[in-house]
């Protein structure tokens, strides 16, 4: 079953790809900003289609990475763990988001001490919090996570490049059951990990080689309907075939930076 979700989007006013922090930048290729805002547009409609609620946050000059919303908070049960950045070039992102949640009147707003990528490293699972380590969240990010949400946390290494994110290699279908449901690129994990994930989700859609390098897992489900990358042509079959909705939406001009649908979308939960 859908249910309503609130979303936080900031529009990519200032996208641009001038310095390289993962493998999808390259500096020296073209990008064009009003492209961006177009595909970031048709995003923001396509979650008010599906009757969701958008808040936006202003754009700051100079932060051409603000798109990616999803790195600078997460928000369970309305408590929020702000983020604090690995790279430099982002770092100034966090307090704008921090400041954004004081005035929506969010009342308690913690900021990490350890390196916290936020939803870009973190999925709720309705009862658990995966999270990701390897490339951007640092491993005390995770017990500082469990201590301020008050939620457990199982931590995941990451060990492609590729998939420097958690949300780049998995994404929830379905959070609101008993028995979550969701969808993984294994390679994008150690082994160690993907034990864990088959323990834990032995239902799961396993992702392939295709899905994952168009950045296909970087998804947002309400429980229906899953909107995910155009490109991802097998996985929206699988997902179709486990009875949700594939909503497909093209979001090219943001993977020059190394993002997705997700990346561009913080759910605020409670
Ligand atoms: C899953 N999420 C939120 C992301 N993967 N975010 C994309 C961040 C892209 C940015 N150039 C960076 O490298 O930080």
């Amino acid at each position: 079953m859908p249910t309503t979700r609130r979303y936080l989007m900031c529009p990519p006013t200032y996208f641009t790809v001038e310095y390289a922090i993962n493998p999808w930048m390259d500096p020296t290729q073209p990008t064009s900003t009003s492209l961006a805002v177009e595909q970031w547009t048709a995003l923001k409609e396509t979650y008010e289609r599906l009757g969701h609620e958008v808040h936006v946050i202003d754009p700051v000059a100079g932060l051409p990475d603000m798109v990616f919303s999803a790195n600078s908070g997460t928000v369970i049960d309305g408590r929020v763990l702000g983020s604090r950045f690995r790279a430099e070039q982002r770092a100034a992102e966090a307090d704008h988001f921090r400041r954004w949640f004081l005035g929506a009147g969010y009342k308690s707003v913690v900021m990490p001490t350890a390196v916290n990528e936020a939803e870009g490293d973190f999925t709720w699972t309705g009862s658990l919090l995966l999270a990701g380590t390897g490339f951007r969240t640092d491993p005390h990010a995770h017990s500082e996570a469990q201590e301020v949400l008050g939620v457990p946390v199982v931590s995941l290494q990451l060990v492609d490049p590729r998939f420097y994110h958690l949300d780049v290699a998995l994404f929830m279908l379905d959070d609101q059951s008993s028995s979550p449901l969701v969808a993984y690129y294994p390679e994008a994990f150690s082994p160690g990990s993907q034990q864990v994930l088959r323990r834990l989700f032995p239902d799961a859609v396993i992702a392939n080689d295709d899905d994952a390098v168009c950045l296909g897992l970087n998804a947002v489900s309400d429980g229906k309907h899953v909107v995910m990358p155009v490109e991802a042509v097998h996985l929206a079959e699988q997902v179709a075939r486990r009875g949700f909705e594939p909503v497909l939406v093209d979001i090219s001009e943001l993977r020059k930076s190394g993002g997705g649908p997700k990346c561009c979308t913080m759910e605020l939960r409670g």
